[in-house]
């Protein structure tokens, strides 16, 4: 495999192929299950509403009372909500009630205060007739004790926990998050707000990929930078698997360099590793391996090879280990200028779009691997076939959108 190009749909059906959804569960207070993806079945706990509530404000009334309007009723009582009727509502007679109270027995009906006019302190007058159920609403109107509410798999979110927390439930089932670690490699990086000394730059991508993974439901563990030294690599390795990661994200060294270590040693230590050489532009060289359970992926080092590599195969492996469906970030638009044809590499351009509402895209002016302001800048990524032809303004184009919010 190593001196062919891999088309980029067959690494990555080899790569999902081999990967299963984690398993285990977790016990999470609601609050923290937000975005997490549900274990088990979830069935009501309680019925709800659990007694006929209140809809409105006003008299909870016999209908019979209240066919026509003109009717005078006797104010007997009043319940609010959280208190439990004390009376029983009998003909000729009504009881105060507000929105959310229980409705006494004997009423089936609740005029609103609207409809009525104070006679003296304890009587009203119908000035509107009513019918029968107005305004009330049925034990169980919502859910009932034992229903199946939320089906095992549902990501969770702000309706779901909503509901789960008016069906009884404190806490849920979520499945285990993947575990992803991070390792930047390499003698001239800096951790990121360090000031580079000579030959030194910062190491950007840790964070990027840190956020990638998070998106897609992964936990990270970040393991810093480790020099082109093998015993430095093969302590950062120790750390990610004491850390039972699923997976091992490794950053550079991934190319032909002399001092590019991280394939002979991961290899040293027993890792299987194939080198992966992918026919798209950037992100041409990955390292793809396994060692014991744990998965590598090791990745280009130059910036914007590294992020594009994560979103067209450690996304989409995060999410099958995550239980999450895949993303798709892809999109139709049109192109706002002529285009040159393209090499033997499927690309991923960096655009922009000139005229949103129209979907007009223009790649952006450098293509550089190394650039990270543009790649900031960038609306999508221009997906180009390998050998596709030149293109002209107004064509179509296919497009991956890169906001945080894209499918
Ligand atoms: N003779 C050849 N040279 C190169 C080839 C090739 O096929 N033959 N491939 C080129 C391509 S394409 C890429 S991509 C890079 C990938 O090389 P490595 O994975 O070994 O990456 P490094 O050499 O370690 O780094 C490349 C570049 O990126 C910077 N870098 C590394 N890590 C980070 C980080 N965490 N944050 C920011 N920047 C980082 C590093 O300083 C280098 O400038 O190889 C080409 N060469
Ligand atoms: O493929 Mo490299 O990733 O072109 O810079």
């Amino acid at each position: 495999m190593a001196n062919t190009l891999l088309p980029v749909e067959d690494a990555l059906a080899i790569l999902l192929a081999n990967a299963r959804p984690v398993s285990g569960t977790e016990m999470l207070a609601l609050p923290d299950a937000d975005g997490r993806i549900l274990a088990e079945d979830i069935l009501a706990r309680i019925t709800q509403p659990p007694f006929s509530a209140s809809a409105m404000d006003g008299y909870a009334v016999r209908a019979e009372d209240v066919e026509t309007a003109g009717a005078t009723l006797s104010v007997i009582g009043t319940v609010a909500a959280g208190q439990t009727p004390e009376q029983d509502v009998i003909p000729g007679t009504a009881i105060r009630i507000f929105t959310g109270a229980p409705v006494p027995p004997g009423a089936d009906c609740v005029v609103i205060q609207e409809d009525t006019e104070k006679r003296g302190e304890h009587s009203i007058l119908i000035t509107e007739a009513a019918a029968k159920g107005a305004h009330i609403r049925p034990a169980g109107q919502d859910f009932r004790d034992g229903q199946l509410l939320l089906a095992r798999g549902r990501l969770l979110d702000a309706r779901s926990l909503s509901l789960a927390a008016a069906a009884g439930h404190g806490a849920l089932p979520v499945c285990r998050q993947p575990r992803i670690a991070l390792l930047a490699t390499g003698d001239e990086l800096v951790p990121p707000g360090q000031k580079p000394g000579p030959g030194q730059i910062s190491a950007s991508s840790g964070v990027a990929l840190h956020s990638l993974a998070r998106m897609n439901g992964a936990q990270t563990l970040d393991l810093g930078i480790a020099r082109d030294d093998a015993a430095d690599l093969r302590a950062a390795v120790d750390r990610a698997r004491d850390w039972n990661a699923d997976v091992l994200m490794t950053i550079g060294g991934a190319s032909v360099g002399d001092r590019d270590l991280v394939g002979p040693t991961l290899q040293s230590i027993g890792m299987s590793l194939d080198f992966w050489k992918i026919a798209m532009r950037p992100g041409k060289p990955l390292m793809v391996g396994n060692l014991g359970d744990m998965k590598v992926l090791g990745l280009p080092g130059n910036p914007v090879s590294a992020f594009v590599c994560t979103l067209i195969f450690a996304e989409p492996l995060i999410r099958k280990l995550a239980n999450l469906t895949p993303r798709n970030r892809l999109h139709q638009a049109v192109a706002a200028g002529p285009i040159e044809p393209n090499g033997p590499r499927r690309h991923y351009m960096r655009g922009r779009f000139t005229d949103r509402a129209n979907g007009l895209v223009e790649p952006c002016e450098s293509q550089d691997s190394s650039l990270i302001a543009t790649l900031a800048d960038a609306d999508c990524l221009i997906v180009r076939p390998p050998g596709d032809e030149a293109i002209k303004a107004g064509d179509p184009l296919s497009v991956m959108m890169l906001a945080r919010d894209a499918d």
